[in-house]
């Protein structure tokens, strides 16, 4: 490039096949340009939205000439050119929706693993095929500094107090906007399998430190910062789900939260919360705010993605000031995930979920899977892929409350044995009493990296679901190294899903079946199942 930048250009530019990360590819004057909200075979007018030099920048498809077959009025009000970051395809049919997305896992299999491979993403089974609305159980929100709830703008930390987001189930947006929240917190809102509505308010990162309000001693919070180690970046969906997240929610979201096993966390709130009109100073240092409160605990699964995972963030259109650098993101990611405190507004805070008839009671503020109907949908392929009888072995790695490692020892019965490794330990001390009456299940608090070495007795199968990161090359050189026969891995992001899998290959397994669920509709999130044999 000429050392000019782009910022803030238009011009007309015919788009390319998808690319990962919800926008499509297309050349302009020698340079790759990324345009968010157009469709493949489109000619658009794009406005370059950030052009940090190089062979590449990225732009919005801020009108459109030539408009795709597939291109419906968009279901999202709050994304679109200068908007929300989660919903990069409402614009599209949720046919072409998944068409979008399997073009990209198989594009990210061909080039990482050289596998080619028809890819067909599926609809979560039980969510009708011609929907891309009301599936998220789970939504973390930010609050502005006026107090509104809302949206991250796309890869900005600003906050679009506007919560007419589509992907939430009905009711669980209900009355947020018509109250104010304390500036620079985070809204966790759950709607549990019972129906019930859950809203925590996370305290804003400075306030809600370590020793904060509670008084309680350092050795608490400390705990709650060791047991966060393991935790990847949140994961999956996001609503910011950013992928699962990023939450994107995608800033994607393990720690005792200070709480002791079993601790059913919080309180209630009893009753709403003032807003700050009633007389409730806003902002640090508030301590006396009514209702239950608990230490954080894993970052929601699928916060709303902002698409700052991705990687700092970007001007505002029309000025290109104040741009956070890396390190402001890296950062302001770090405090996102900080020891912080907890406040139950609404419901108890103990989200109520059922998968293959088993009733678990987990906290509403950590992670569980955000489409209504996908923890039965995996836990089905799962039980169905590991292909175990009575009396075999099994692991579940990265386990949360043991969703699948229920499945895997119903199969195994209590002559076999079920190895369940979770970093979070309110999610173990979830999982212990939801698998009470499945003794043969030793689900641990740990991190699979350290638990994984200690563990060389073959097992017969192994699910591991990892953080949006993927698993990485010593997880998986310890686990084939292990050799089960069959391996079950589950990815929420096509690229660290495919490393994962080239890392497997390398070691001598091969990919014998794959799966891929549109679990995050309407975004460009997609989780993929494969499953591994020697
Ligand atoms: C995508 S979730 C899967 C949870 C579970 N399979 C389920 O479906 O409910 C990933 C889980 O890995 C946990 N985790 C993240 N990093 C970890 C690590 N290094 N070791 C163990 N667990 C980890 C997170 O706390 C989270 O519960």
């Amino acid at each position: 490039m000429s050392g000019t930048s782009w910022y803030g250009r238009t011009f007309e530019i015919r788009l390319g096949p998808p690319g990962h990360g919800g926008f499509c590819v297309g050349r302009h004057e020698g340079r790759v340009v990324f345009v968010r909200h157009g469709l493949p075979g489109e000619l658009v007018r794009a406005l370059v939205t950030e052009d940090r030099g190089g062979s590449f920048c990225r732009a919005d498809a801020v009108e459109i000439l030539e408009a795709s077959v597939d291109r419906v009025p968009s279901t999202c009000p709050v994304s679109g050119p200068g908007g929300a970051g989660c919903c990069d395809f409402a614009h599209a049919t949720p046919a072409a929706q998944r068409a979008l997305k399997a073009a990209v896992v198989e594009e990210q299999l061909r080039r990482v693993t050289r596998i080619e491979r028809e890819v067909v993403v599926e609809p979560v089974a039980g969510y009708p095929a011609d929907a891309s609305t009301g599936w998220r159980t789970r939504v973390r929100l930010p609050v502005d500094a006026e107090g509104r709830a809302g949206m991250h703008r796309y890869r900005s930390a600003s906050v679009i107090p506007d919560l007419r987001c589509p992907q939430p189930v009905p009711r669980a947006m209900d009355g947020l906007a018509d109250r104010l929240w304390t500036p620079g917190a985070d809204l966790v809102v759950t709607v549990d399998g019972d129906g019930v509505r859950h809203v925590v308010e996370v305290a804003p990162a400075e306030t809600g430190g370590r020793g904060g309000r509670s008084g309680r001693g350092g050795g608490r919070a400390g705990r709650a910062a060791e047991d966060r180690r393991g935790r990847g970046s949140a994961d999956r969906g996001s609503a910011g789900h950013g992928g699962r997240g990023r939450g994107g929610a995608d800033g994607e979201r393990p720690g005792s939260s200070g709480r002791g096993a079993g601790d059913s966390g919080s309180g209630r709130a009893g009753g709403s919360r003032p807003g700050r009109a009633e007389g409730f100073p806003a902002g640090p240092g508030r301590r006396d705010r009514p209702g239950g409160e608990r230490r954080g605990d894993e970052p929601l699964a699928a916060p709303f993605d902002s698409g700052s995972a991705s990687g700092g963030s970007v001007p505002e259109p029309g000025g290109g000031e104040g741009v956070p650098s890396r390190r402001q993101a890296m950062a302001r990611r770090a405090a996102a995930h900080a020891d912080r405190v907890e406040y139950v507004i609404e419901g108890t805070g103990r989200a109520v979920e059922y998968v293959a008839g088993r009733r678990w009671e987990v906290s509403s503020t950590g992670f569980w899977q955000a489409h209504r109907l996908a923890a039965q949908c995996y836990s089905d392929v799962v039980a169905d892929w590991a292909g175990l009888s009575p009396g075999a072995r099994a692991w579940d790695l990265y386990s949360g409350a043991g969703v699948f490692a229920a499945r895997l020892a119903e199969a195994v019965g209590r002559t076999g044995a079920v190895l369940a490794v979770e970093s979070a330990r309110p999610a173990v001390a979830d999982g212990h009493a939801a698998l009470r009456d499945l003794p043969w299940v030793d689900l641990r608090a740990d991190r699979v990296e350290r638990w994984i070495g200690a563990h060389t007795v073959t097992p017969d199968a192994v699910v591991l679901d990892p953080p949006r990161a993927g698993a990485g090359r010593d997880v998986i050189t310890a686990l084939t190294a292990a050799a089960p026969d069959r391996i079950v891995h589950i990815g929420c992001d096509p690229a660290s899903f495919a490393r994962d899998l080239a890392l497997y290959i390398e070691a001598g397994y091969r990919l014998s079946a794959l799966r891929a669920f549109d679990a995050f509709p309407s975004t460009h999130h997609v989780e993929c199942l494969a499953l591994l044999e020697r």
